[in-house]
């Protein structure tokens, strides 16, 4: 299911690009661009990922800043491209990560945000969370963990025997295994019953459901940088919607950007962000466990027990399409509007070398 605000890649609505601010990917206009610039990004994303990520806004300070963005023609040999000093992705399909990887082994010297094998690991939601578990984070008041998990690869009607044998509460949330940036890698549902378990449809992590007053922190880390929002969430699940629900429910598409919580009215201990030092340790270890700069992560705060979050999904390289809202509204909350669009345009502001890391 898809919640407004949500565009698929054939979707033609969307912020209109001033064709002059981005670079063709032809040599001669691109090595013009090239040879105008400091620092060159190359740029290999879907179409929606180009309106949400590279609005004219991005682009007019990236120019003032000497940066330009060429994109990436993949039918092309990459050495016959640029020359690029970072080449930013966001691609699932092996072609272009053998396509990548070959390039980066003649040309190390180019930055590549971020390695294809780190991604891939964020595309499985068994081995998403993995590094969550070895986190050191000792020295905190608060505790950060992941809900606990199944993994179920084939045979549905073996799932209440695995739930019962891994001593997993009901309700669990079933969330397909693989996430690949299509849309059927995000309907999830929730389980009520035992009974009802084997009409799930795996490979799927079975993880239990954790109240957390339908809040959820969207972390986004962009290489030092650090920003949080708030989202709208699940309701809670109470003993009587427990005793009184059975079978399986499809679950809306919540938490997209639409669904900013950052401005409603809440209790503020729903509300309350996650302590700023607790993420910045999180940012820190992650970034480096995970081998990534650009990602973002879910986490909640499980109710009545305030020092204890949650961290339930690892999205790599997200960026809010805010493509509704007006541009009075846009400048009102520049600090929310498209938090990893303004994250880059911050990391511009950094020294080159910030950037190459
Ligand atoms: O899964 P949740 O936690 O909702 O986060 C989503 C996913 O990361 C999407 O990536 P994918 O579709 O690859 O799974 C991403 O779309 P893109 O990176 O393709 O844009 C969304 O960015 P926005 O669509 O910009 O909100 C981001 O909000
Ligand atoms: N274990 C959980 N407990 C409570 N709510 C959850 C849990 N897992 C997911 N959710 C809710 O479902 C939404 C989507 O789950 P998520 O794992 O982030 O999948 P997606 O890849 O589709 O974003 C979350 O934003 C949150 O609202
Ligand atoms: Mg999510």
């Amino acid at each position: 299911m898809r919640l407004h605000g949500d565009v698929s890649d054939d979707e033609e609505e969307g912020a209109v690009m001033d064709p002059a601010l981005l670079s063709p990917s032809s040599p001669p206009a691109g090595a013009a661009a090239a040879a105008a610039s400091r620092l060159v990004v190359g740029y290999a994303l879907t179409k929606k990922k180009v309106k949400s990520f590279l609005q004219p806004k991005l682009l007019l300070l990236a120019r003032k800043k000497g940066i330009s963005f060429i994109s990436i023609d993949e039918t092309h040999p990459l050495s016959e491209q640029g020359p690029f000093d970072i080449i930013l992705h966001k691609k699932t399909s092996k072609e272009w990560q053998r396509f990548l990887e070959d390039y980066h082994e003649v040309h190390p010297e180019v930055t590549v945000l971020d390695p294809p094998n780190a991604i891939e690991h964020l595309n499985n939601r068994q081995s998403m969370l993995e590094e969550v578990a070895d986190l050191n984070l000792s020295s905190f008041y608060e505790e950060v963990c992941t809900p606990r998990q199944l993994v179920i690869m084939k045979d549905p009607s073996s799932i209440p025997t695995a739930v019962a044998m891994a001593g997993l509460t009901l309700p669990l949330v079933a969330k397909p295994l693989v996430v690949d940036g299509t849309s059927k890698s995000h309907e999830l549902s929730l389980a009520y019953d035992e009974a009802s378990l084997p009409m799930l449809d795996p490979p799927l992590v079975l993880q239990e459901f954790v109240n957390h007053g339908g809040i959820l922190f969207k972390v986004y880390i962009i290489g030092e940088a650090i920003q949080v929002v708030r989202r709208f969430s699940l309701p809670d699940v109470n003993t009587y919607d427990l005793l009184n629900n059975v079978g399986i429910y499809r679950l809306p598409r919540v938490s997209c950007a639409a669904a900013s919580a950052d401005h409603a009215d809440l209790d503020p201990r729903i509300a309350e962000l996650p302590p700023r030092p607790l993420l910045e340790k999180l940012g820190r270890e992650l970034r480096g466990r995970l081998g990534l700069r650009l990602f973002n992560i879910d986490m909640i705060r499980e109710l009545g027990a305030n020092d204890r979050y949650y961290i339930i999904d690892i999205n790599y390289f997200p960026a809010e399409g805010k493509r509704n809202v007006s541009s009075r509204h846009i400048s009102a909350r520049v600090g929310q509007f498209n938090t990893v669009q303004v994250g880059v345009s911050s990391l511009l502001h950094y020294p080159r070398l910030a950037w190459l890391g």
